[in-house]
Order: structure tokens, then C-alpha cells, then sequence
């Protein structure tokens, strides 16, 4: 298992990766709708490791499980969900330094792992892990009134894209459509959902603006593919934010296409976008839509973000980068482009 120079010493990395090494296992049968019957074979694959198998009975159970785990490989088996409850465990430990983390997307939207280049086939997926390329990436911590503090590395949406997660996350709705029930959500929310304006401090600037989507975070995709944070750098040490201000249903939709095949949008107009440390976000009045990260809930707001640099150690895929590339990948984006 290998350490491509993400910043971190090789015998740190080899200690978490090396034969041997502990793992755990958190594995949520649920995620995806529970497709996955790859148990058997990752069990026979992992036999020498030393394996603790967690498997999840119901929210709250994969951050318990990652919380307490403090040397050694975390494998989560599950979707964005899991992921986010287990970075959210490792983030109430401190990000203790002898945990690697690593992915086997099992989930419906699995958008971390499209950032990271983790393969959605889960043999493939496997295979990164035993490759074992680490890279040292930056985390975000978000505090808000109602839910205190949460952890997370991906992406946090407030406003429209909330109420994509939220309509998706219905289990009818991502039974019935897969992949697709994020795009499905969209259509539902799009038809209704009405912009409030918005407070942004970005290290101590201040700008308002009527947004339609808000999105805070640290890596590239949320909703099951959608570019929300398209040049999101997972190492460069500051959070990324893209406002996508009230365009008109015409205005949204040459935008969803232009996203959608995989060019920087950044610049047009009707999309603010910022980097900073710290980012507070607030409706005006207050509570006017509400935020979550990966899909868990973080609160109505206000809601204040911040970067904790160099985290989290995890497992990418061969074709990982950390600046953002030119054109998003295809692969990244197919599921949404479907729809
Ligand atoms: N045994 C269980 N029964 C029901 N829910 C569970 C169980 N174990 C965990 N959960 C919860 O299931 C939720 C959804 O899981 P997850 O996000 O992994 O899958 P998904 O929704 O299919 O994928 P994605 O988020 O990538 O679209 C998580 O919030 C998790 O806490």
C-alpha cells in the first residue's frame, strides 16, 4: 500500500494501511436500497486484517462507531449518510491522527466518492482501498443553534438543494428511482421553492443576495452528481461557497445545463462565488430555508462554517486530484444527466 506524497509521513501512512493493521467495518445495509451482496467477499478479502464488522441498525450508530475507533483502517460501506455520520464520529474525537478513512460506496447519490475517484463498482472500489493512496485532506466544522456542531468533509446545501435532499432522502422516492430521485426531487422542489435573501460573511465580508442555492464545503458533487462546489480543492485549506442567486426557471436551466456538461459556471452571472476560513450564512428574516450536510441536517440558521486543515486522512482513487480538473469528469456527472 502506497503514499503518493500527500503531505504526510510514509511510516504514519503504512502504519494505518501496513498488514495487519485494524480495521472496522461500519456497513449500512440500507444504503442504496440495501443492493449490495458484496459482504461475503470483502469478508473473505479482509480475513487477515483483523476485521471488526459494525453494522448499522439505525441513525446514529456509524458516528458511535467511528467515534471510539482511534487507530487503524475505517472502512464505511454505505452511502453519503454513513460517510458523513462516521467523519462526524472521527470530528468529535479530535480526527484522531492514527485513523485512515476509507470508501465502498454502497449509497444512491455516493457523491464523496466521485470528488475522490473512488470507483462506484464495489470489486473496483476495493481495490483502491488496497492500493492505499492517502491524501491529507481539510475538514469542515459547522455550528448552528439547533443542532450545535457537526463534522463533515463533502458538501452542506441550503435552500433549494435542502429540499432536494430532503424530498430524495423519502424512502419511497429513491426506492422507486435509484440514482434518478435526486433529479426527480429537483423537478418536485424547483416548481415551488421561493428565494429569501441571504447574509454572507466570508472572512468578515459581508454580502446579501436572494439565493435560490447555497452550498458550503470542501469537495465537488452533491444530489447524486451535481457540480454544487465545482473547483473545490479538498487541501487548500479554506472552504469554498457558490450561491446560485434567483435566475427565472429560463435562467436555471441553461445554467443545470451548462453545469451538467461539465463546465465551470462559476463565472456567470446569477452564481456568487467565494473562499474564505470562516463563512456564516443567514437568511433575512432568519430560518427562511434550511442547511444539511450530506444529506443530515445542520439547521435553519444563521449557520457558521469553518476549515480545520489537514483532517482527515482517507483513501482516493488513481485518478484523484486535488485541484479541481478543467472539465468535470463525465463519470461524475452521468447520473444527473440522465434525468
Ligand atoms: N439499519 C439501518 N436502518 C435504517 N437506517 C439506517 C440504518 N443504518 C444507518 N441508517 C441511516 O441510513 C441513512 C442513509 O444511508 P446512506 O446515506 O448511507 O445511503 P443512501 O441514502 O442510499 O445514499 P446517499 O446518501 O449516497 O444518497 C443514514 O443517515 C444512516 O444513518
Amino acid at each position: 500500500m502506497g503514499d503518493d506524497g500527500g503531505g504526510i509521513g510514509g511510516r504514519a501512512m503504512s502504519a494505518a494501511c501496513a498488514e495487519g493493521a485494524p480495521v472496522r467495518v461500519i456497513h449500512n445495509p440500507t444504503s442504496g436500497g440495501g443492493a449490495w451482496d458484496g459482504e461475503a467477499h470483502l469478508r473473505a478479502a479482509l480475513a487477515d486484517r483483523g476485521v471488526e464488522w459494525v453494522r448499522t441498525g439505525r441513525l446514529g450508530e456509524a458516528r458511535e462507531a467511528a467515534r471510539e475507533w482511534r487507530d487503524g483502517l475505517l472502512l464505511v460501506v454505505g452511502g453519503d449518510g454513513t460517510v458523513n455520520e462516521a467523519v462526524h464520529g472521527l470530528g468529535l474525537a479530535g480526527f484522531p491522527e492514527g485513523v485512515t478513512l476509507a470508501l465502498l460506496p454502497t449509497g444512491t447519490g455516493n457523491d464523496l466518492a466521485r470528488t475522490l475517484t473512488v470507483p462506484a463498482d464495489p470489486k473496483d472500489a476495493l481495490e483502491t482501498v488496497r492500493a492505499g493512496r492517502t491524501r491529507v485532506l481539510d475538514a469542515a466544522r459547522v455550528r448552528s443553534g439547533e443542532v450545535g456542531e457537526r463534522f463533515f468533509v463533502n458538501v452542506a446545501v441550503g435552500g433549494a438543494g435542502e429540499m432536494v435532499s430532503e424530498a430524495a432522502d423519502d424512502e419511497s422516492l429513491k426506492g422507486r428511482w435509484g440514482e434518478l430521485a435526486y433529479s426527480r426531487a429537483f423537478v418536485e422542489v424547483a416548481r415551488s421553492f421561493h428565494a429569501p435573501v441571504v447574509r454572507l460573511v466570508v472572512d468578515g465580508e459581508e454580502r446579501r443576495v436572494r439565493a435560490l442555492n447555497v452550498a458550503v464545503g470542501n469537495c465537488r458533487y452533491a444530489g447524486g452528481g451535481w457540480p454544487a462546489i465545482p473547483r473545490a480543492n479538498p487541501e487548500d485549506g479554506l472552504l469554498d461557497l457558490v450561491v446560485v442567486e434567483e435566475a427565472g426557471l429560463s435562467g436555471l436551466l441553461g445554467l443545470g445545463r451548462k453545469a451538467l456538461t461539465g463546465a465551470d459556471y462559476l463565472g456567470d452571472e446569477g452564481v456568487f462565488f467565494a473562499r474564505g476560513r470562516s463563512i456564516r450564512v443567514e437568511t433575512v428574516p432568519p430560518g427562511g430555508f434550511g442547511f444539511n450536510a450530506d444529506g443530515e441536517l445542520v439547521g435553519r440558521g444563521p449557520v457558521d462554517f469553518s476549515v480545520i486543515p489537514r483532517a482527515l486522512k482517507v483513501i482516493v482513487g488513481s485518478g484523484y486530484a486535488p485541484e479541481p480538473p478543467e472539465r468535470l469528469s463525465d463519470r461524475a456527472l452521468r447520473v444527473v444527466s440522465q434525468a
